[in-house]
Order: C-alpha cells, then sequence, then structure tokens
C-alpha cells in the first residue's frame, strides 16, 4: 500500500446543512441524481457527506468501490437497520431481509425460478399482455377528440398490465386489474401510492426518528409498524395483503387447482428438499409473494415509462426501432412464425442498445444503501483528494459506518461510459469494443446492483421489456405533450411526476399517435 488508509473524516464532500438533518433533507427533495451529479464533479467519485445526527456516510460511484462492496467482499455489508426495518414491514421475512447463510438459504431455493429456459417460456404471456395494452391505447385513441392521437399516462397503464403478466406467469394467477382499473382489487389497492406515501418527501422528524434505530433495542422497533403515520400503516396494510394473497395462491396449488410452469410453482418444487435446513419456513414462502410483487412489475413498469420519456424526445430513435422491428418480422414470417422468438429480440441490436441506454441514463433505483459489518479498506479506481491535500487510492472504514452505492452516478461516469456520459446516445452499446459486463450483472451497468444481492429478476425484466417495447414502438409514436414539465423523484424508487401536480401522484402523461 502506498499510502496510509485515510478513514471517512478525511474525505472531501458537500458541507452539512445541519446537524440534525445532514444533507438527508435536501437530497430527498432534490430531483434525483441532480447533487450526486454535482457532488462528482466537484469531488471526483468518492466522498463524504453527512447524514442525520452527523453520521458520516461515504458517499462512491467508483467502479473499483461499488466492486468491492457489492460484490467481491462478500457479505461484509449489509443494507442496515433502517432499510432491512423497511423492508420487512413491506415483505416480512423475504430474501431482501435475509443475511449470508440464510440469504444463500432463500437464493438457492429461488434460482431455478429465473432460469434463462424458464424465463423464455414466459414470452407469449408478455406478448399477449403487450397486444391487450396496445389494443386498449388503440380504443382511447380511436374515442377520442382527435382519434389518431391523445394523451395517455403511459406510467398508469403499463403498472397495471405488468402487474396482471406478473400474476399469470409468477402465480398462474389472473388478478384482473388492467380491465377495472384495479378497483375490485383488493391488492391493486394495496399497491396504490405504496411508494409515494412511504418515501416521498418523509418528513424531518421520521428522518430523525429513522436515524436513532440504530441505538433502539430491537422489541422497541418491532412495534414500529404501529406507528399511525401513512408510512407505517400503508406498508403493513400491503405486506398484510400480499401475505393473504401468498396464502390463497399456495394453498390453490396444495390442492392442485393450479400448477404448471410459473414462478410459484418452480419455488415450492424446490422447496421440497429432503434436508429441512434447506427449505423455506411458510411464513418465508408467503413474505417471498409480497417482494417478488414489489419487485417483480413496477420495477420494469417504471423503467419502461422512462424508456419512453427518453424516447419521445427522440424521435429519430423511434423510427430506428420500427424499421428494426420491420426487418426481425419479415424474417419470422420467412421463417413460418406468427411472431419474434426470444432469438429475434436477442438480435435487434438496436432496440436493445435503445432498452440499454434506457437503463444506463433513468436507474429506478438509484442509490443503494450498505453498512459495513466489519472494518475494511475499499479499493478505488480514481484516485481522490483528501482534505490535507493527500491523492489516496483507498478508503478505511469502520464497523458500522454507512455506504452509499450511487448507481445513478457511476451510470454517468466519463471514465466509463466517455464524455458524452451525460447525453442519451444508444449508439454507444453498439460501438462499445468490450462485451459482456465488469461491474453490475448486465452490461456493465449497476441498475440492476452486482454481487450475491444482485436482481434476481434481470433477465425476466429485459424480455418483459423487449416484448413491451416492440409492441409500443410497432404501433405507436410518442412525443412529450405541450408545457408539461416532467420532475424525477425519489420514492423508494425514482417515479415520474408532472412538475406542477405533485399531489395527483405518479405519472408520465404522453402524447400518443397511432403509427401511420
Ligand atoms: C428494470 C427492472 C428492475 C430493476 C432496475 C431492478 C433493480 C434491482 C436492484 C437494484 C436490486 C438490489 C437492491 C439492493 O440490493 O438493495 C434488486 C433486487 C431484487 N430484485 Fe430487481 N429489478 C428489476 C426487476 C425485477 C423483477 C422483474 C423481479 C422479479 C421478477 C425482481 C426481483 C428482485 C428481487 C427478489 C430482489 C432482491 C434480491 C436479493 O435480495 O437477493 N427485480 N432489483
Amino acid at each position: 500500500r502506498n499510502s496510509p488508509p485515510y478513514t471517512l473524516k478525511d474525505i472531501r464532500g458537500p458541507p452539512s446543512p445541519s446537524f440534525w438533518l445532514g444533507i438527508e433533507k435536501v437530497f430527498h427533495h432534490a430531483l434525483v441524481g441532480d447533487l450526486e451529479f454535482r457532488w462528482v464533479r466537484e469531488y471526483g467519485p468518492t466522498w463524504m457527506a453527512k447524514g442525520c445526527l452527523g453520521e458520516e456516510v461515504l458517499w462512491t460511484a467508483d467502479p473499483h468501490a461499488l466492486q468491492y462492496v457489492f460484490h467481491t467482499s462478500g457479505y461484509k455489508f449489509f443494507k442496515g437497520i433502517v432499510l432491512d426495518k423497511i423492508s420487512h414491514l413491506t415483505t416480512g421475512d423475504s430474501m431482501a431481509v435475509q443475511d449470508s447463510v440464510d440469504h444463500q438459504r432463500h437464493r438457492k431455493i429461488m434460482n431455478p425460478a429465473f432460469g434463462a429456459a424458464q424465463l423464455r417460456s414466459f414470452l407469449p404471456a408478455f406478448r399477449r399482455s403487450a397486444a391487450r395494452l396496445s389494443q386498449k391505447w388503440k380504443e382511447t385513441i380511436q374515442l377520442g377528440e382527435k382519434t389518431d392521437s391523445c394523451i395517455i399516462n403511459v406510467e398508469n397503464t403499463l403498472s397495471r398490465i405488468t402487474l396482471d403478466v406478473f400474476g399469470e406467469v409468477a402465480f398462474d394467477h389472473r388478478f384482473g386489474v388492467f380491465d377495472n382499473n384495479g378497483e375490485h382489487s383488493e391488492l391493486a389497492q394495496a399497491f396504490n401510492n405504496l411508494y409515494v406515501d412511504s418515501s416521498l418527501h418523509p418528513p424531518s422528524w421520521d428522518l430523525i426518528f429513522k436515524a436513532t434505530w440504530r441505538y433502539l433495542p430491537r422489541s422497541v422497533l418491532s412495534c414500529v409498524k404501529y406507528l399511525p403515520t401513512k408510512e407505517y400503516r400503508h406498508s403493513s396494510t400491503f405486506l398484510q395483503t400480499a401475505i393473504r394473497t401468498g396464502k390463497a395462491l399456495i394453498s390453490e396449488k396444495a390442492a392442485g387447482k393450479r400448477s404448471g410452469k410459473d414462478i410459484m410453482s418452480i419455488l415450492l418444487q424446490s422447496n421440497l428438499s429432503e434436508d429441512t435446513r434447506f427449505r423455506l419456513s411458510d411464513r418465508e414462502m408467503h413474505s417471498q409473494i409480497a417482494v417478488l410483487l414489489i419487485s417483480g412489475h413496477s420495477t420494469t413498469s417504471l423503467s419502461l415509462t422512462w424508456l419512453l420519456y427518453e424516447l419521445s424526445k427522440h424521435p429519430a430513435d423511434q423510427r430506428r426501432i420500427r424499421d428494426e422491428i420491420k426487418a426481425a418480422r419479415a424474417l419470422a414470417e420467412a421463417r413460418g412464425d406468427d411472431d419474434l422468438l426470444p432469438s429475434d429480440l436477442n438480435d435487434m441490436s438496436f432496440t436493445n442498445a435503445v432498452i440499454k441506454e434506457g437503463l444506463r441514463f433513468h436507474p429506478i433505483v438509484p442509490t443503494l444503501i450498505r453498512e459495513a459489518k466489519e472494518d475494511c479498506i475499499i479499493p478505488l479506481a480514481q484516485p481522490i483528494e483528501t482534505k490535507s491535500g493527500k491523492i489516496v487510492q483507498e478508503i478505511s472504514i469502520l464497523k458500522g459506518q454507512g455506504i452509499r452505492g450511487s448507481v445513478c452516478a457511476y451510470n454517468r461516469l466519463k471514465s466509463v461510459w466517455g464524455e458524452d456520459a451525460d447525453e442519451w446516445n444508444p449508439d454507444r452499446f453498439l460501438h462499445s469494443k468490450k462485451e459482456g459486463s465488469s461491474l453490475g450483472v448486465f452490461s456493465n451497468l449497476m441498475t440492476f446492483s452486482a454481487g450475491n444481492r444482485a436482481c434476481i429478476g434481470w433477465r425476466f425484466a429485459i424480455l418483459e421489456m423487449q416484448a413491451l417495447l416492440v409492441e409500443l414502438i410497432e404501433n405507436f409514436e410518442y412525443r412529450l405533450p405541450e408545457g408539461v414539465e416532467i420532475t424525477r423523484l425519489y420514492a423508494g424508487f425514482m417515479i415520474p411526476m408532472v412538475a406542477s401536480k405533485i399531489d395527483e401522484g405518479v405519472q408520465m402523461p404522453l402524447q400518443v399517435s397511432l403509427v401511420n
């Protein structure tokens, strides 16, 4: 080592506006990414910022630091008491709150349901739901004043169709949310505004309250769910609904009413291990349904929503995708196939480059939170200057210190993506020399995280995005409506809202026209 290990105290970063709130309040009110992009410009890809009660937190977008924290260090970092507790409130004893050996046990049972071959069998269901969505938009347009175009809140319909298709492929169950706007679905109601209620613009008292959790005994923390605020009430209601739904689905399967190749059936099958130590308990199994519901549909629908937003600003890219679809369809027809196969979707190089650029530009999980379980040294790819002017290439972290992995800032690092990293340019993925990924599970992006806790559903998400995007670009053109300003806010996920209509909740109104 050519320099002594520097601790968090030595690392430069933005000044803290207050001891009580640190940068937390400002962070939760800023447009997603704006502060982190600015801090990277000012301090380099690694900096220190104080959280509530003066807590020193290391923020990093540095590829080596991210690789170490999320991948090579194994289970040396966990999500921290606050995130664990919040995840527990909404997903019970799911894999999202497990650590070390238990987490490995959960992943082992879940993995078979997310293999590439298994996922390919979901494509017809994705394509059917894409066709339903497209039919619905056509009807909406034809009923409108102009008959060839109208403004559609694409976020709302995408979120409902992805929940329905998730019910089908994950549980062999029809939630029926898409057709009736979710009015008769207890589950859809439980989802309604879940993220906004729980995480948008948290009040100061709550940020400070959460910062005290690390000092509270577990018995006190277990009472948090009874707090009469929107966040805690809504999270508990969601969990109860999801667990009730899970129990009903599992008993239907046990009674032989449903069977098949859906995710739940494979999970139940893979939980039949002879050795009970490797099985999931009933409670863990029900909780898995909650985590799958939370992570399995709004993630994809929000990512697609942001992608359509970006395409609305880049009509030439829409045309290029449409040309590619035409060529792929011609090949499929020549083969005698009615629809595109997974291999056709994978061969559409520009369309896939657009999906990658969308995931790079708008990662819906913009920041990942971790806490060190033991002292360790974090390596840096890009050296930084300390407060005393030393240039350092590693930082010493103590047990209990917090880390924020800045996915949005890493995804725009010039050293990784080139000088035009802040611009939308799908072609970068066509011309990049390096194939495969060196960080994360997909295309060198951190969007699905990395290592043993990386997104288990990333292949699922890509296939579903391909299937929906092809339908939605083949049939429609998108533009931003006049005078509408979309804003990116943090509510657990990066959500879109209309700047002047925050009180209307999550939405992405786009001008959608029929393709001539
Ligand atoms: C574009 C869509 C998606 C994105 C951007 C995304 C992103 C992520 C990220 C960043 C994590 C890591 C969170 C952390 O470590 O704090 C994660 C975990 C997870 N994701 Fe996804 N996800 C997507 C789609 C999906 C889908 C479709 C499923 C299920 C079908 C899914 C299931 C999960 C699960 C179960 C975990 C927890 C894994 C664990 O703790 O081991 N995700 N996802």
